[in-house]
């Protein structure tokens, strides 16, 4: 492909209602959409980093900045642009993976719509359409929790994740099995939260018969995860740390992790993704496809990817409704506690402009 067009655009998303982790509370979402433009198709992108370097190192300026300086300069000259090419081409840049996924896929969408294929055929989708779970932020309350908890299992969500953080992790998590009882698949995600001496604190959840307990030190901890992982009973699931295939398969092979969140713009996009799949795959390893509050945009992608055979678990995959009250898709639905994976060529779905035009706070061509 010859790109002839590049996009940057920035749109601020209001939040249903606050969500409340470890590292913060967001009430908006600010977010940095690319639009690719080439001779055959348009391709959207959808960079998940956050508004400040809480989550991970990445955040929304840094990640325009990046775009704008190196990582659109380096490819707009490419001869017979793809996907595939994209990561090789941005190798020699260090990090920057959330800004380098939203690039990659920008260029697969565009690619995948000229060729009249989906995210799903091409990513390797096996089910048309994917269970969801639900990550249920930190509250004021136990019995605010309960009532966010009850309105999603009424929605129905297949999984409830619980935020915790110290002093918020036993009663939550006992609160929640008191109320709605042991089949419910129940997990928590710490976000780093903990370190190696709440050991013996977190084996405290071993009773409630978790799926996992996500994160529970810092990102670079593996040999920590290893250790805890010999103490506590829940299975443990690493997000954060897991930046790459090959960081992927360090953890599994070092017992740091018995399952694997994958989030596409964390690791660098689809492609690198479906490399994690398959490792952890390799290994006996169940994934889940993560959530960075995407708009419909990163959700239809995600849900692609959600469906490959090695997604044994359901993802924060949610509805659009679980953040926002207007989505610049057409929102995603939940039917049964699924949601449908999209058919169409590329992410199928396309950005409604009237909502895009509305939540649209600037706009820019980096390359024309
Ligand atoms: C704003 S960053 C949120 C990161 C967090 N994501 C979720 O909890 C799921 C969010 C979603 O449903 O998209 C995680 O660590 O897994
Ligand atoms: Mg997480």
């Amino acid at each position: 492909m010859k790109l002839t067009g590049v996009e940057l655009r920035r749109i601020r998303m209001p939040l249903v209602a606050p969500f409340r982790t470890s590292f913060g509370t967001e009430t908006d979402r600010d977010i940095l959409l690319l639009r690719v433009v080439t001779e055959e198709a348009e391709g959207w992108g959808e960079c998940v980093a956050t508004g400040e370097p809480l989550y991970s190192s990445e955040y929304v300026d840094g990640a325009a900045d990046v775009l704008r300086r190196y990582l659109v300069p380096a490819i707009v000259d490419h001869p017979r642009l793809d996907a595939v090419a994209v990561g090789s081409v941005l190798a020699p840049f260090k990090g920057h993976r959330m800004a380098k996924a939203a690039l990659e896929m920008a260029v697969l969408d565009a690619e995948l719509r000229g060729q009249g294929r989906s995210f799903g055929r091409e990513l390797g989708a096996v089910r048309d359409r994917v269970a969801c779970g639900v990550s249920v932020g930190i509250m004021d309350s136990i019995g605010e929790l309960l009532d966010a908890v009850e309105g999603y299992l009424d929605a129905g969500y297949v999984r409830i994740k619980l935020k915790i953080e110290p002093g918020w992790d036993i009663a939550p998590v006992r609160a929640v099995r008191e109320r709605f009882g042991d089949d419910v698949l129940l997990q928590v995600d710490a976000n780093t939260a903990y370190s190696l001496a709440d050991a013996r604190h977190l084996a405290r959840l071993d009773p409630f018969d978790l799926l996992l307990i996500e994160q529970p030190l810092d990102e670079e901890d593996i040999r920590g995860h290893a250790e805890l992982a010999r103490i506590v009973r829940t299975p443990v699931c690493l997000d954060e740390s897991i930046t790459s295939a090959a960081i992927a398969a360090d953890a599994i092979r070092r017992g740091a992790c018995a399952i694997v969140n994958v989030k596409p713009g964390r690791v660098g996009g689809y492609l690198e993704a479906r490399r994690i799949h398959d490792v952890c795959a390799a290994h006996g390893v169940p994934v889940w496809c993560g959530g960075m509050l995407e708009t419909g945009i990163g959700r239809a992608a995600n849900v692609a990817l959600a469906a490959l055979p090695g997604f044994t678990l359901p993802g924060d995959t949610s509805a659009s409704d679980r953040y926002y009250h207007t989505d610049v898709t057409p929102p995603f639905v939940l039917d049964d506690g699924h949601l449908p994976v999209p058919t169409g060529p590329g992410i199928g779905v396309q950005p409604l402009p009237d909502v895009l035009a509305e939540v649209t706070v600037a706009s820019e061509w980096l390359h024309r």
